[in-house]
């Protein structure tokens, strides 16, 4: 098989970086986790805090073995799949392979691209610069939708009416909007209680 048939199964991924840390987003803030960046993003979002990992061709080709080498080797049993786009790539025989070593599976996602793996949990993002693919609102468990503009209230409302009735709902401020946003969004959480508020607790506590 040449690198391309391996990738397009999904038994080579390129990595960007792995690392072990602490989920600083959403549902699972606080909690212990490896992190699994891909590498490779078509989305092109004009705030994207890692857009050095937009060109998959930058990223070495690693086994699927060799990435859950890598998450074995720390006492932690979360891993979270992000990117770059992580749905860009056939995810089932990494979250197989996760699940047989017993790990807990999460991903960050914006759902840009047709749904792949077995997730424990699915945080989907979406982006107003690519639309979501259908197959994400029958997934997604979590709704986290940045706020950057006034407008972006509305596109997580909307986006809220499409997600299943058991979808947990959360705004995050743009990072680099958070002076201006991040009171907005308690006010409109206060006034909208079917939200919640999530930070980017990693940046604040400087860890990767
Ligand atoms: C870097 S993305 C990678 C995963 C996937 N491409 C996505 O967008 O969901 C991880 C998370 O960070 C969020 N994010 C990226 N840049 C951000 C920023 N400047 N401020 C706040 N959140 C940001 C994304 O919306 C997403 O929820
Ligand atoms: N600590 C930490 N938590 C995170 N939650 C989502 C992240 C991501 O970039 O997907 C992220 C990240 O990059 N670091
Ligand atoms: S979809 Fe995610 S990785 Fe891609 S540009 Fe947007 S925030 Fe960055
Ligand atoms: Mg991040």
């Amino acid at each position: 098989m040449t690198t391309r048939e391996f990738v397009d199964a999904g038994l080579q991924l390129p990595l960007m970086e792995a690392f072990y840390t602490i989920q600083g987003e959403g549902k699972f803030t606080g909690h212990p986790a490896y992190f699994i960046r891909l590498g490779g993003c078509d989305v092109g979002c004009v705030w994207c805090d890692v857009k050095e990992s937009w060109e998959a061709g930058k990223w070495p080709i690693v086994s699927i073995e060799e990435i859950v080498a890598g998450a074995l080797a720390h006492p932690g049993r979360l891993v979270v799949i992000t990117g770059g786009e992580p749905l860009m790539y056939n995810l089932d025989p990494l979250t197989k392979l996760l699940k047989e070593k017993g790990f807990t599976t999460n991903i960050e996602t914006s759902g840009a691209h047709p749904f792949s793996g077995d997730f424990d949990w699915v945080c989907f993002s979406p982006k107003k610069f690519k639309k979501p693919h259908p197959s994400i609102y029958e997934q997604a468990d979590e709704l986290k939708v940045v706020i950057f503009h006034d407008s972006d209230f509305k596109f997580a409302e909307e986006h809220a009416q499409s997600v299943r009735s058991s979808c947990e709902l959360r705004l995050q401020p743009e990072w680099s909007k958070a002076d201006i946003f991040t009171p907005k969004l308690i006010d409109y959480v206060k006034s909208h209680p079917s939200w919640k508020v999530s930070l980017q607790t990693h940046k604040f506590m400087d860890i990767p």
